[in-house]
């Protein structure tokens, strides 16, 4: 897959954190910490080994952050959404980990002055054009789901969400008149065969490591940008026989997605698609503050971020579901580091908190214990501990 690293040789990595505005910052300050401590245990498992800490140099996994303004706060700062000292640090950084960007104090800023707006530039900055969005029914939350128990269990999708292009970025775009002198707004749904190929290239890798079903979700019986993805995912298909392809219009999938959501396993589809069926495929998983993502390009770090925004309407409260941002730290360590063991005790110390019955607002049922942000954060913490125990004696 495109710019995902294997080497577990580098074991200090500079990190960008992007705590953004709203419940970003409360977020990221929990995935930062559990990052931490995460690296710290691998220290401490490779110590039983002194022969492989002599050949592989200090085994512990350090951390470097530094944390950058973006989004609204930015705005205020600097009068701009991502200022330029932002991007270099974030281009010359391992990894970027970013809560969220947004606010109603924003809201009603020109579009060159909208949080929005960078959040597009640090995509495009980074070449980051292949979202993956993962969207599971933990087995623990199946009572979460809006959906009926035999519905959702066992869901199991992964949504891969073409980021740099498509009408996010499309020329022309902006504001006009009508022959009749009436206001219009426009935008440009386009996309080059190469961008096709590329996120579609990427989706068969990742369908590969799975279930081995791709489907790819446009609107080609409209949209002629939809028509020209759909030929060249079908053209690609044969470098990828051993991948069963299907291909679906984007408001059928919306209601497959809630009638069978089983039937997925990897989609590949369009950016604006690919935003709005995240959304829709984290409700199955019991909350939008489930759902982690990892963006990568070509080459240069990844950018990584939970799916949610910077929810305005539960911000300063300690209400914030953190599980979604520690879930991006765990994707930034395989995807982003290579760091395949730190990822595995970041995942198995979320599920064991979920074990021990820890639930924020969002995910809450009857029988678990309510907590906030910073408890629900601690309480990983804690079990992040107890996962360096399972990984030594494993
Ligand atoms: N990647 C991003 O930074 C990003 C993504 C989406 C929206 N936004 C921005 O965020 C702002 C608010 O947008 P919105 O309200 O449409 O979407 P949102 O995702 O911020 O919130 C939607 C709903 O989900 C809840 N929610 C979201 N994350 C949660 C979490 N971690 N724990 C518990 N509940 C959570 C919120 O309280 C809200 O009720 C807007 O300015 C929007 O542009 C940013
Ligand atoms: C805030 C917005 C620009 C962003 C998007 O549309 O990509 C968000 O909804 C997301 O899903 O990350
Ligand atoms: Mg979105």
């Amino acid at each position: 897959m495109a710019a995902v690293r294997c080497s577990t040789a580098k074991r200090s990595y500079n990190v960008t954190l992007l705590p953004g505005d709203g419940i970003g910052p409360e977020v990221v300050a929990v995935a930062k910490d559990v990052l931490s401590l995460a690296g710290a245990l691998e220290g401490k498992a490779s110590n039983q080994s002194l022969s492989l800490s002599l050949s592989l140099g200090p085994m512990r996994v350090e951390f470097r952050f530094q944390e950058k303004l973006m989004g609204g706060a930015a705005v205020d700062a600097y009068g701009v959404p991502l200022p330029e000292e932002t991007l270099a640090a974030a281009q010359a950084s391992d990894a970027v980990l970013l809560g969220a960007i947004g606010g109603y104090k924003w809201d009603n800023n020109e579009k060159h002055l909208k949080p929005e707006t960078g959040l597009l530039q640090i995509r495009a900055g980074l070449g980051v054009f292949a979202n993956l969005r993962p969207a599971a029914v933990l087995p623990q939350l199946v009572d979460a789901s809006t959906l009926k128990k035999e519905v959702a269990e066992g869901v199991d999708i992964m949504v891969v969400r073409e980021l740099t292009g498509g009408i996010y970025f499309g020329q022309p775009r902006g504001f006009g008149k009508n022959d009749k002198g009436e206001d219009t707004g426009f935008n440009t749904e386009v996309y080059s065969a190469s961008e096709v190929d590329r996120i579609t290239r990427v989706a068969f890798e990742v369908a590969r490591k799975r279930r081995g079903k791709l489907c790819s979700v446009d609107k080609a019986n409209v949209l002629e940008a939809s028509m020209l993805w759909r030929k060249q995912v079908t053209s690609l298909a044969s470098e990828f026989p051993d991948i069963e392809l299907s291909h679906m219009y984007v408001d059928n999938a919306a209601m497959q997605l809630i009638r069978n959501p089983k039937q997925f396993d990897t989609i590949v589809t369009n950016n604006i698609f690919g935003d709005i069926l995240s959304d829709e495929a984290s409700m199955l998983t019991g909350s939008i503050g489930m759902l982690p993502s990892a963006s990568v390009g070509e080459s240069g770090p990844g950018l990584f971020e939970p799916i949610h925004g910077s929810a305005p309407d539960i911000a300063g409260q300690d209400k914030a579901n953190p599980l979604a941002t520690i879930l991006s730290a765990a994707m930034l360590l395989r995807y982003g580091l290579g760091e395949e063991n730190a990822a595995k005790r970041v995942e198995a110390a979320v599920t064991e908190t979920l074990n021990n019955g820890f639930r924020t607002g969002d995910i809450y049922s009857p029988g678990t214990t309510l907590v906030g942000c910073k408890r629900m954060g601690e309480e990983v913490l804690k079990t992040v501990e107890s996962q360096s125990t399972v990984a030594l004696n494993s």
